[in-house]
């Protein structure tokens, strides 16, 4: 089974799946943002966002051998997956977690519409269908705590859910 973990930058994707990754034996966990930059898997660089554009067929290519695998980044919903975990956050909080980790102020602001219009949420649903997305609300949360839901998505103990999470206020 290949498992997507989704979300918005910020969101906590990646101090969560850490955490699960400890607990998992089954299960490889490839962290995409850096499998690209290892081998060098993408097809341009974005100066103005100081960002890499993904070369997806070719990420593809490289993890279509894989199975029981997690697969992190916010572009693993462009990959083929049998659910895909969507983390979410509120805006005002994931703005304000990205200017912490030290991110320019316009790009966190970015980030935060990105995440009142659902944007990962609406990409993972077109992708996949409702009945392999699961919304998983970071806001309030301890990263121990999403990586327990993340880990019900994984066993199969918890049931998709999408469109729960309304942020939508944000941006009134
Ligand atoms: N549940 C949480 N509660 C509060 N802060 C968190 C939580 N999870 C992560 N953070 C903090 O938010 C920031 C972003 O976390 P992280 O890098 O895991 O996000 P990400 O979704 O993987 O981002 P990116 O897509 O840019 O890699 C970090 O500074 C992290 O310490």
């Amino acid at each position: 089974m290949r498992i997507a973990i989704t979300g918005t930058p910020g969101t906590g994707k990646t101090t969560a799946t850490t955490i699960l990754e400890g607990r998992l034996e089954d299960y490889d966990v490839i962290y995409l943002n850096d499998l690209l930059e290892r081998e060098g898997l993408y097809t341009s660089v974005d100066e103005e966002r100081d960002s890499k554009v993904a070369d997806l067929d070719a990420l593809e290519e490289r993890l279509a051998e894989r199975d029981d695998v997690l697969v992190e980044s916010h572009l693993s919903h462009h990959l083929p997956a049998d659910r895909v975990a969507v983390l979410r956050c509120a805006p005002e909080v994931l703005e304000k977690r990205l200017r912490e980790r030290g991110e320019r102020t316009d790009k966190a602001h970015e980030n935060a519409e990105s995440e009142a219009l659902d944007v990962i949420l609406s990409e993972a649903v077109d992708h996949h269908g409702l009945e392999s997305v699961y919304e998983i609300d970071t806001t309030d949360r301890e990263p121990t705590e999403v990586a327990d839901e993340l880990e019900a998505v994984v066993r199969g103990t918890r049931a998709p859910s999408a469109g729960e999470v309304d942020f939508v206020g944000y941006l009134t």
